[in-house]
């Protein structure tokens, strides 16, 4: 039920801002500690063309001039070592070397094979080069960051991570993020599916030594595609995986590559430094299983987990989300490269939150989640609780329906943390700013208003109350959805939605009215499984983002198929081939329509769609669910994509 996993940060300072300071990193990690743990953190910094020799560090069981052996023999020079003993006879060493870029590379390869494999303990070598450097234990970022001294460091560029291992133990430091390798270094939350693939991958191109943690082999993977001489951007496109309806690989390279392509859930962050320039590349897969969170400011652009590590060091950023299978690049002498979203989806996203307010009843700075909820159910008997600064705490509310407390309003200034107001029943929820993921699930009754945007899973399992959301939401919003004889829930979104709004909704009413937009602006799969309720998109929204459809190709093919088989005939090939997947549906007939059932509805409900102005029964119902509708009942009069479950 928790919404944790690992926390991710990255930040590239701009071209005309100074350097960023470790501190500002620190604090940023720490205010997701919640989604780490004690079981390892790290840093990496980059610092575009320091440094004429090499820093490398390891981890070393046993004796750490083999090391320094080891690079000898690689013909490298060594010109210090320095050790540090951990537990026992566990080490970190640093080392100085001196060599040529390539002979570096091979050597650290090997090395790392040979360190991995030696029976009298094991080694890592986890940092390497001019530029980049990682800082990495067990323990959480703040721990680490006091054993490096990572307060008092400066960066163009750097990466932090608090671990919440799924993959390997947490309990030896190489098993930590960042990975690293040469002039890149990576932070990822989620697991990596495709691991077994992604080894045979690098396998094949002489990797032979992994740690176990699945992460470490996109900082391989990136290391490979880019030595290939492949341009980052183009190493991202086939890393990332994106599904085959927004592809733009070539054939060629998508079978080539398929082997180097991520699957799972996972957001990572990718830092590297070309030599002439270094970048921040932040990357989501297809289906955002992760949060990821774009800002922006006038010093600065951050990836993040949580709009509440960028508000920690930025409260007046300009912040956006990823996309599901989209990316953001930028880099320190290019500026923004691709911002993984088009330009004016960019621009739609609310305003800064307000974290001040003149009478308030708490200050939640620096405040717990515990300890906030606490304040807010002793408060509740005024009937009203202003709590300002709020900055990422979770589970706002959630204790209230418990004790039985019902009808007080809750003003919360500022970006409520993730799960807010679940179970909410009878009581008012008004967000002066933003919610993070996971917000309103289960809510029985009450309302929620929400003056900024909301993120993924808003209203999961919604079955009673009214959320209204003024900018926009995320992605799997308003999932399963329900209703039970009187009791009817409604999300209203005044901003645009991503992906699979609406997934096995079962009961309720969502509108998505996107005021800026001249359509309401959705991503694909709407209504997906649907059963039962009503999702209204204003304006012609493509039939083509309805449900769990086949890319276009597939149906096609099958098209083509039937034609061959002589199920529909030449003309009709033609026609169907012109219509959208919905109407060519509708039109076949007998057996072409039965092989096309079969082959791709009989799983997945796809749910059909009228365009037309509410009638008035409609428009009484929606635009009497809460006083605040005023505001939208110009745009209630216009025509409606209006979806619901097939008969
Ligand atoms: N919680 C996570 O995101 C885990 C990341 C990665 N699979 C690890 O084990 O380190």
């Amino acid at each position: 039920m928790i919404p944790s996993g690992c926390g991710v940060f990255g930040i590239i300072r701009k071209e005309t801002a100074k350097k960023i300071p470790g501190s500002t990193v620190v604090r940023a990690i720490e205010r997701v500690r919640h989604r780490g743990s004690d079981k390892g953190a790290g840093f990496a910094t980059f610092n575009l063309g320091e440094g004429n020799s090499y820093v490398i560090k390891a981890f070393v069981e046993g004796d750490p001039t083999k090391v320094v052996r080891l690079l000898n023999e690689h013909g490298l020079q060594v010109t210090s070592l320095n050790v540090s003993y951990e537990r026992g006879n566990f080490c970190n060493c640093s080392i100085m070397t001196l060599g040529d870029v390539n002979r570096v590379k091979k050597a650290i390869r090997n090395i790392n094979e040979v360190l991995w494999d030696d029976n009298r303990g094991k080694g890592r070598i986890y940092s390497v080069g001019t530029s980049v450097s990682v800082f990495k234990d067990v323990g959480y970022p703040i721990d680490v960051a006091r054993k490096y001294n990572v307060d008092a460091l400066e960066g163009d560029m750097w990466l932090a991570h608090t671990r919440q291992p799924t993959n390997s133990p947490g309990f030896y430091p190489y098993w930590s993020h960042p990975f690293s390798t040469f002039n890149i270094a990576i932070v990822h939350n989620g697991d990596v599916s495709s691991f077994g693939a992604n080894v045979e991958f690098l396998q094949n191109r002489g990797w032979e030594s992994f740690v176990g943690t699945d992460s470490e082999v996109i900082a391989f993977l990136f290391q490979e595609l880019l030595e290939e001489g492949l341009p980052i951007e183009e190493a991202v496109k086939i890393i990332l995986n994106p599904s085959r309806r927004s592809s733009s690989l070539p054939k060629v390279k998508d079978y080539l590559y398929r082997n180097a392509k991520l699957d799972g859930p996972f957001t990572a962050i990718v830092g590297y430094d070309s030599g002439e320039d270094i970048y921040l590349v932040g990357i989501a897969d297809r289906s955002k299983f992760r949060p990821a969170i774009i800002g922006e400011d006038e010093n600065a652009f951050y990836v993040a987990s949580e709009e509440s590590e960028i508000r920690e060091v930025s409260a007046k950023a300009t912040i956006w989300t990823l996309k599901p299978g989209s990316y953001f690049i930028a880099s320190l002498k290019k500026g923004i490269i691709n911002k993984g979203r088009e330009e004016e989806e960019v621009l739609s996203f609310s305003a800064p939150p307000i974290f001040e307010t003149h009478d308030f009843d708490i200050d939640a700075i620096n405040m717990s989640s515990e300890e906030l909820n606490l304040r807010i159910e002793e408060t509740s008997s005024k009937g009203k609780v202003v709590v300002k600064n709020v900055n990422g705490q979770r589970f706002i509310g959630n204790t209230l329906p418990f004790k039985g407390i019902r009808g007080v309003e809750i003003h919360i200034y500022g970006v409520a943390g993730n799960a807010m107001a679940n179970l909410n029943d009878g009581n008012t929820f008004h967000v002066h700013g933003n919610v993070q993921d996971d917000c309103c699930d289960t809510m029985h009754g009450g309302k929620v208003l929400i003056e900024g945007d909301a993120r993924d899973v808003l209203g999961q399992t919604l079955q009673g109350g009214v959320i209204l959301v003024k900018g926009n939401a995320g992605n799997r919003v308003g999932i399963q959805m329900r209703e039970y004889q009187e009791k009817r829930p409604y999300l209203i979104i005044g901003g645009i939605v991503d992906d699979y709004l609406g997934e096995y909704m079962a009961g309720g009413v969502t509108i998505v009215l996107d005021v800026k937009g001249n359509n309401a602006r959705v991503g694909n799969f709407v209504g997906t499984g649907m059963v039962g309720g009503r999702i209204y998109l204003r304006g012609k929204v493509s039939p083509s983002k309805l449900g769990l459809q086949p890319p276009r190709f597939e149906f096609l093919r099958l098209l083509r198929a039937l034609a061959l088989d002589n199920l529909i005939s030449q003309d009709e090939l033609e026609g169907l081939s012109k219509m959208e997947y919905i109407e060519a549906m509708e039109k076949m007939q007998g057996k072409a329509k039965e092989y096309a059932m079969r082959l791709f509805e009989e799983k997945v409900g796809i749910p059909t769609y009228e365009y037309r102005e509410l009638n008035e029964e409609e428009f009484k119902e929606i635009s009497g669910v809460t006083p605040e509708m005023k505001e939208y009942e110009e745009f209630l009069k216009e025509k409606f994509t209006v979806i619901f479950p097939k008969k």
